[in-house]
């Protein structure tokens, strides 16, 4: 396989906790490869403002289980159109508002629905011909093990939270640390994304920008599909990355 096959079957999973850089860094790389996207993390949060906005308890597995059934979503995989509608509503804003931050976890740590929506993660990936990135806490373990690139992409918690306060800026919580380590220890009991499985490649950001993370994962990528282009480190298209290397911008 060589990923410069634009027709070549090419799965890549990202995991890694919170403020990684999961979610910027998988859709850069979809873009430099000409992949679908798939934000498994909006789907969570998706079905629990539908639970919030239903009134589903969400102590109540059975009816937490339900409503990851029947939520009424659409979910886009373009890198470059982020399109999520719940019964018809743009909610791209909404779930990412305290409101479901500060409960997300109590959908994700429900085992069952987890199961409905690992189901539709594995429907979405096949549907996308298996030409996606897809990013979470359990794609390169549970939803996607048998990926051709598995990533566990990983930062320090003050990287983490430094970059996490920049991104929402004046927006950002004063319950900032619970919302991201917090988070991630209760997302934590039910699933494993602090430690790299077998067959899984660790990448530390902490002290990459944004566009050495992206070369990371596309030289992991690279790496792992073709063997005659082992160092080369170039990306696929006419952006200008698949130039030789010192004549790439930085
Ligand atoms: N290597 C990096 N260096 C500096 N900033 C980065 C880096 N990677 C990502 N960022 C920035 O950190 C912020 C958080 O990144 P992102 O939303 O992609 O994280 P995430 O892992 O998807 O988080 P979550 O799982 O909570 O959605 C963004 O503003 C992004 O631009
Ligand atoms: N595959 C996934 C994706 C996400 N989650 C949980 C973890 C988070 O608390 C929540 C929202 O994710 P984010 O948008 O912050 O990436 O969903 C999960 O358990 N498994």
């Amino acid at each position: 396989m060589n990923a410069r096959d634009a027709n070549a079957r090419l799965v890549i999973a990202i995991d890694g906790p919170s403020g990684s850089g999961k979610s910027s860094v998988s859709k850069e790389v979809a873009r430099r490869f000409g992949l679908a996207y798939l934000d498994t993390g909006a789907m969570y949060r998706a079905v629990t403002w539908w639970c919030l906005e239903t009134g589903v308890d969400l102590h109540d597995a059975d009816a937490v289980v339900g409503a990851a059934e029947t939520v009424p979503l659409e979910l886009g995989t373009d890198p470059d159109e982020e399109r999520i509608l719940v019964n018809g509503e743009d909610v791209r804003a909404a779930i990412r508002g305290d409101l479901v931050t500060d409960h997300v976890s109590q959908v994700s740590t429900t085992v069952p629905a987890r199961e409905v929506l690992v189901r539709m993660q594995q429907d979405i990936i096949r549907d996308s011909g298996f030409r996606i990135v897809a990013e979470g806490r359990d794609i390169t373990t549970v939803v996607a093990p048998d990926a051709d690139v598995r990533i566990l992409l990983t930062a320090s918690e003050a990287a983490r939270l430094a970059r996490r306060g920049r991104q929402l800026g004046a927006a950002a919580s004063s319950n900032l640390e619970a919302q991201v380590v917090g988070r991630d220890a209760k997302d934590s009991t039910v699933v494993n994304f602090t430690q790299a499985q077998d067959g899984v490649q660790l990448l530390d950001s902490s002290d990459l920008t944004m566009e050495q993370t992206v070369q990371g994962v596309i030289d992991l990528v690279i790496r792992a599909t073709d063997s005659t282009d082992h160092g080369a480190g170039t990306a696929p298209d006419e952006t200008g990355a698949d130039a030789p290397e010192e004549t790439r911008q930085a």
